[in-house]
């Protein structure tokens, strides 16, 4: 066997290391290729200790001789080998060729606290061992305080989070992680194993989350797609539909193989609105659960209204076959919702959660979101990511149905006055699932004060190169200076043959990235409104620094946070169900220009209220405290 250190700090000079022909360069890749097919999908199991990362492969059948372990490019940690085929004599006869042989690589990239150089490797049973010792992490006082206490007595409840693995819920949920462990409450946040690598690979959890030392850590189970899925566009609800189907069984083993490692034992579970599949596992286990779902409560109330939707006969939204252009333009599109319960001046029918855009009720899609919402209220509370001078009249509708509601938010900047408080700093830690182009701060810093529209459409939204074209003329024509963020993966088509007039435009007003610290991006000076998909995390992050915005919402509950944002807060403008570049134009002009003043007005006092909801005797710092002395009582 190949071992670091012994082939440490050189590349390889074996041909088949040139299969990272892959656009997830740094992703665990197989060799493609015929021959290697099926030895290629070797698998490999990444755990975290608190002492070192710990990669076990399956290798049967191989000899130590016929396994590589290397470290590549620094901290890119390589695992690969051959298994020859058998030699074929001259009389055999071959009645079945189903043991795999050939080549396989998988390439893991370390975080930060590796200790490259001290890399063990062993085999046992077909079994590849390779054991990554970590650096001790420096805690800062306060934490060292707290640990002292705690090794004193019993270790505090210990709380599971369960989020739907998607950037938006993921951020959610990361920020009510580090409130519970800033209480002293410990935390083991579950991420799908492909979500888990992202962050690895592009995100600072280490960091943010070290001075918390054991009290965080994460978990993971397979989603059950494989790992060239999208997970992305009209193919999300696979994540969701997949994870009912295989993650039972996995979150059954996850909680009876779980000794708490030195911690207690989970004695809570929040998990994520539409993840019902975990509630017999803690039931049987007499382990409360409560549902965070990260949405609005605005779109969360609808949702929960469904079959009153579907018995006044206001969905099926589309007819068979119709294409988006045709049912947009519909005039029933237009028609008042009369079924949920205080939102009957408000919500036409193309403002409900576009969940309800399906052509049969029997959707399974559109069933399951509507089951999923109501089991809600089995829970033992519901918390929503919202505050009450936000969305009271809606909050109040809700807790007919599910008293016990806790609204926290806005969570991301809860969290930052908590540190505050506490007297730590918050700089900045990305749970990116993309990689950060921070070249866009020293473009925004020289740009003009308010005179910049950052565009994003989140995570999942993709893009016809019809809509990218109709966006980027109307941005380029609206002679405002534009900072579009554009997923490497979020355009359906090819990008060539972009006209002329457009690149010139942009190079000389736009800046075009892959992704963004959006929060940094947001509170910097030179933006001046928001053109957003209304995902709820984008639409609060916008509330609080008080940014006019406006909406062109792709799907889910973006539909009606931007009726609420243009109708109910007026804070700014909504442009569902259009994609012109003469009318994107005139809204750009009316956002940044024209109607500014009288939103921002607007914009400005909904975010001192944000701000008086999270300070201390506010409605959300209230409720954070109630819940959390929930937690605390939930000690097994
Ligand atoms: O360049 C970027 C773009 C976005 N973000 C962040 O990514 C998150 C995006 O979240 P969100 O705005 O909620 O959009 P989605 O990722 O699309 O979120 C999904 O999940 C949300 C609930 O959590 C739903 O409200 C959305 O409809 C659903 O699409 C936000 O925190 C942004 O700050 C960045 O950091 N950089
Ligand atoms: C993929 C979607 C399933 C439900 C999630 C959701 C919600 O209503 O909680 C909103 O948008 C999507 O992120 C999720």
């Amino acid at each position: 066997m190949s071992l670091i250190p012994s082939f440490f700090g050189r590349r390889s000079s074996d041909p088949f290391s040139l299969d990272l022909l892959d656009p997830f360069r740094d992703w665990p890749v197989a060799s493609s290729g015929h021959e290697t097919s099926q030895f290629a999908a070797t698998r490999v199991d990444w755990k975290e200790t608190p002492e070192a990362h710990v990669f076990k492969a399956d290798v049967p059948g191989l000899k130590k001789e016929e396994v590589k372990v290397e470290v590549e490019e620094g901290n890119v940690l390589q695992i690969s080998g051959e298994r020859s085929r058998e030699k074929e004599e001259k009389n055999d006869t071959w009645h079945r060729v189903e043991r795999s042989s050939g080549k396989f690589l998988r390439r893991f990239r370390l975080p930060e606290n590796a200790k490259v150089e001290q890399v063990k490797a062993s085999m046992e049973n077909g079994v590849l061992t390779v054991t990554v010792p970590k650096e001790e992490v420096k805690k800062p006082e306060i934490e060292t305080k707290m640990l002292k206490q705690e090794t004193t007595v019993t270790p505090p409840p210990h709380i599971l989070i369960f989020p739907v693995p998607l950037q938006g819920h993921v951020n959610s949920m990361l920020n009510l992680a580090e409130i519970l462990c800033l209480s002293g409450l410990h935390v083991t946040i579950l991420l799908s194993d492909y979500t888990h690598r992202r962050l690895l690979r592009h995100a600072s959890l280490d960091s943010r989350f070290s001075r918390y030392a054991t009290a965080f850590r994460v978990a993971t189970i397979s989603d059950g797609l494989p790992d060239d899925h999208p997970r992305s566009g009209h193919r999300i609800l696979d994540i969701v539909l997949s994870l009912k189907e295989v993650g039972g069984p996995q979150f059954r083993r996850l909680m009876e193989s779980s000794d708490g490692g030195g911690r207690q034992r989970v004695s809570c579970l929040i998990m994520d609105g539409v993840f019902s599949f975990a509630i017999p596992v803690v039931e049987e286990m007499g382990i409360p659960f409560v549902y965070f779902r990260t949405i609005s409560a605005c779109s969360f109330w609808p949702y929960f209204c469904i079959q009153e939707i579907i018995d006044a006969g206001e969905v099926p939204l589309k007819d068979k076959n119709e294409d988006k252009l045709t049912f947009w333009k519909k005039k029933e599109m237009d028609l008042m919702v009369t079924s949920v319960p205080g939102m009957e001046k408000l919500l036409r029918r193309r403002d409900i959660p576009a969940f309800c855009r399906v052509e049969d009720v029997n959707d399974p899609g559109f069933q399951s979101i509507k089951t999923e919402t109501k089991k809600t209220a089995q829970a033992t509370a519901l918390i929503l990511n919202t505050f009450e001078d936000l969305e009271g009249p809606v909050l109040d509708q809700i807790r007919k149905h599910i008293p016990n509601l806790y609204s926290i938010g806005p969570l991301h900047s809860h969290l930052k006055s908590l540190l505050k408080e506490k007297g730590i700093e918050s700089s900045h830690h990305s749970s990116s699932f993309w990689k950060e182009d921070n070249t866009c701060i020293a473009w925004l810093d020289s740009q003009p004060p308010n005179s910049v529209i950052y565009v994003s459409f989140g995570s999942i939204t993709m893009l016809t190169k019809d809509e990218l074209l109709e966006f980027w003329y109307g941005l380029v024509n609206s002679g405002y200076t534009f900072l579009w963020v554009v997923r490497p993966d979020s355009v359906i088509g090819d990008r060539d043959e972009i006209p002329v007039e457009i690149e010139e435009g942009t190079r000389l007003r736009g800046l075009m990235v892959e992704w963004v610290p959006q929060e940094l991006v947001l509170g910097h000076e030179s933006v001046g409104a928001f053109l957003t998909h209304s995902g709820w995390n984008s639409t609060l992050e916008g509330i609080v620094i008080g940014v006019p915005m406006l909406c062109w919402p792709y799907f889910a509950d973006q539909t009606t946070n931007s009726r609420f944002v243009s109708e109910v807060w007026e804070i700014g403008l909504d442009m569902k169900d259009t994609c012109d570049r003469v009318l994107i134009e005139r809204m750009v002009r009316e956002v940044m220009g024209v109607r500014r003043e009288e939103l921002l007005k607007k914009a400005c006092g909904m975010a001192n209220l944000a701000k008086k909801a999270i300070c201390e005797g506010g409605s959300s710092y209230m409720n954070l405290n109630r819940l959390i002395e929930f937690f605390k009582s939930t000690v097994l």
